[in-house]
């Protein structure tokens, strides 16, 4: 062990190290003796006076206490000096303790655990408040928002909007439209603030951020890439992409959609031109969806974004939420190269304008949603540049200061802590159908009949549940609407036709899974179903946000089990909603339309199981494609190059008939149907006569 032993010079005689170390075990005895008497008298006292201090012990009590029960040696910490107090660490620690036993106990004792309030960031706690109204004023022209009145506004865009039969704007438009112009009319060094803008579906956002994008771009001598609108799916973004056409109309500027619904190679050749060894933007405003972004950043030539002057993000908490091939992450790094090789001095600046400037190649960034996210760990991902934030939400007001804000018009009032909750449109009128699983597409066949709805959205939480709901409607209803299907198991082709085919009103009501949610634009949707209950409030706050658009009214029914009755109340109560109005059946559907509803159940279950057998024989073809080709064909034998064929040829063969068989089947299916239930409504009016 000597080995070890570590011997220090410490500067002591070893006689008086001696004596030191007695003196200080001395001290330490008595010390543990002092803390034995102290903790026996504290116990006593305890009892005595926690009836009498049990109400409000000030710090100063417990103080003095403390100093009581540490005994007269201690309690003369106030004289003692610090040199006493360096040589007596005991004296302190038996102080310290004894005091912190005290407070301690007292929190244990008297008080419950404080509730924390989350604090948001000054941006997000004084939001700008937009108006929730959109509905629009009996006389537009003499309105203030007026198109012919707006003086910001240039000649082409009040031309183009006044052929979009845009006559006045809507109040998220008067809000962002002149602070974005005012915004970028300041000369640099001035950099615009980065926003984010949260109001209810329909209230015209996308107007928002096309007016001023197009408007303040529309002088720009050379063409390149300057704008770069996201969107989460590609109809949204052929949706944005056709109102910035309309407003680039009377200008020079080339707008490019960049979705999967057209191929690759042709929206290249939309994108660059290559002159010379060089290349050339074709457009300056690019709509996309962020895969297919991510997709030409890595693929296309001359795909350049370091002149970009605005990133807009439609939809923004759906992009923050999904990580959509770290989308964000690839755009940076082709926005910022330039800028962090001059500022870390990887490039060397040529001069001293040259390192100014690259501080402002961020561009503006604009984010809109009608459910934006609150979180600002998920909007610090975006590091916007000293964010600002509309939003149509209300603090938590009182009712009376609510009535006093609106009397009064006062913005100051109704500014206040930003709640983080959604509002829906004002002429939206929420409710629900209570009905048992068993008969639920029975309970929405009698609903649409009774209520003659003719242009209604009915919203599934699958795919899979959309079309076996649709199935059955299909056969409930017959002849006398027409029901189509929507959800992500269909092609993109087909997507866009039953959508056009629904806008026009050749389809009466469209059964879609949550793909249809958000941001789709239809005109004049009368009401829109919740059949399955969604999962999430944002969800049911996107569907309910295809009807009651630009002003128009518009009707949400949501159909619920008792069961999930509460659930649903749950979800309201997060956004501050209420359960109010019932819709009944009034008809004693049940009965009356058993025996349609039996034989369209009876034809789902057969179409499933020929469905399944189908699936079964594709992938099974699929395995043996596949073995046949691992084989090397040069290898392959004279026979094996036979039994390949034979088996191509029948595999094709057994699949059409089966395809065939189930198309035979549907048909035939579809006349009895057709004739049983003629015979039956026959017998039910008879019955009723
Ligand atoms: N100022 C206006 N006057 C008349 N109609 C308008 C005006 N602004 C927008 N609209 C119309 O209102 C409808 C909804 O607009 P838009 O799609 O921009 O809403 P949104 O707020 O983006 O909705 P969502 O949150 O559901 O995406 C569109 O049909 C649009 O043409």
């Amino acid at each position: 062990m000597e080995l070890f032993t570590i011997n220090r010079y410490t500067g002591d005689q070893p006689d008086q190290a001696k004596k030191n170390e007695e003196a200080i075990l001395q001290k330490m005895l008595q010390k543990v003796e002092n803390r034995k008497r102290t903790k026996s008298t504290a116990r006593l006292l305890d009892s005595q006076e926690k009836e009498e201090e049990k109400a409000n012990t000030t710090v100063k009590d417990v103080a003095i206490e403390s100093v009581y029960i540490a005994g007269p040696e201690e309690n003369s910490f106030n004289n003692t000096t610090n040199a006493d107090k360096d040589v007596d660490p005991v004296a302190d620690e038996t102080t310290n303790e004894s005091s912190h036993f005290q407070v301690l106990g007292e929190d244990v004792d008297d008080s419950k655990p404080k509730n924390v309030n989350m604090v948001l960031p000054s941006w997000l706690a004084h939001p700008t408040i937009i108006s929730t109204t959109v509905a629009p004023k009996s006389d537009a022209t003499d309105d203030e928002s007026s198109i012919s009145k707006l003086r910001y506004l240039a000649p082409h865009i009040r031309h183009s909007l006044k052929e979009m039969q845009v006559s006045r704007l809507f109040p998220v438009q008067t809000a962002v439209i002149p602070w974005l112009l005012e915004a970028h009319g300041k000369p640099p060094p001035f950099r615009p603030r980065d926003i984010c803008v949260s109001a209810p579906t329909g209230s015209g956002k996308t107007l928002a951020f096309a007016i001023p994008v197009v408007q303040l771009l529309a002088d720009r001598v050379v063409r390149k890439i300057r704008a770069l609108v996201v969107l989460p799916v590609a109809e949204l973004a052929l949706q944005v992409f056709k109102v910035f056409k309309k407003l680039c109309e009377k200008t020079d500027l080339n707008v490019c959609l960049l979705s999967k619904t057209f191929p690759f190679a042709q929206e290249q050749e939309k994108l660059v031109e290559c002159y010379r060894g060089q290349y050339y933007s074709k457009v300056d405003i690019v709509v996309t969806t962020p895969g297919r972004l991510v997709d030409h950043l890595h693929a296309t030539k001359g795909f350049c974004l370091k002149a970009l002057q605005f990133l807009v993000i439609d939809e923004a908490d759906r992009i923050m939420d999904a990580v959509f091939q770290n989308w964000l992450y690839h755009l940076d790094e082709h926005v910022r190269t330039t800028s962090d090789q001059l500022l870390s001095g990887r490039a060397a600046p040529l001069c001293f304008r040259e390192l100014e400037a690259s501080y402002g190649v961020q561009p503006h960034k604009l984010l809109f949603s009608a459910t934006l996210s609150q979180d600002p760990e998920k909007l610090q991902n975006l590091r916007l540049f000293q964010p600002k934030l509309f939003t149509s939400v209300l603090a938590n007001l009182t009712k009376f200061q609510e009535k006093f804000a609106d009397a009064t018009n006062n913005e100051e009032l109704r500014r206040g802590e930003f709640i983080g909750k959604y509002t829906t449109p004002a002429e939206l009128t929420e409710r629900y159908c209570i009905t048992e699983n068993r008969i639920k597409p029975l309970t929405l066949f009698a609903l649409i009949n009774e209520n003659e709805w003719t242009k209604f959205l009915c919203f599934t939480n699958s795919a899979e549940s959309s079309n076996r709901l649709a199935f059955v409607l299909k056969s409930l209803f017959q002849n006398k609407l027409v029901i189509g299907e929507l959800s992500a198991s269909i092609s993109p082709k087909e997507r866009a036709n039953v959508l056009s085919q629904f806008a026009r009103g050749s389809v009466h009501g469209l059964i879609c899974s949550d793909a249809l949610a958000r941001g789709i634009d239809i005109p004049d949707v009368d009401v829109v179903i919740s059949y399955d209950l969604p999962r999430h409030i944002k969800t049911y706050i996107h569907r309910i946000g295809r009807t009651a658009r630009a002003g128009s009214q518009g009707t949400a029914v949501t159909m619920l089990t008792q069961k999930e009755l509460q659930q649903f109340n749950h979800l309201l109560t997060e956004v501050g909603k209420v359960l109010t109005n019932e819709i009944t059946v009034k008809t004693n559907h049940e009965a009356e339309y058993a025996k349609p509803y039996t034989l369209a159940l009876q034809e789902l279950r057969r179409k499933l199981e020929q469905d399944k057998r189908l699936q079964l024989m594709r992938k099974e073809r699929a395995k043996d494609n596949a073995k046949f080709k691992a084989k090397d064909p040069s290898k392959l034998s004279v026979m094996e190059k036979l039994q390949m064929q034979a088996f191509t040829q029948v595999g094709d063969i057994a699949l059409n008939k089966e395809e065939s068989q189930n198309q035979r089947n549907n048909q035939k299916s579809k006349f009895v149907k057709r004739t049983k239930f003629n015979a039956s409504a026959g017998k039910t009016k008879e019955i009723q006569k």
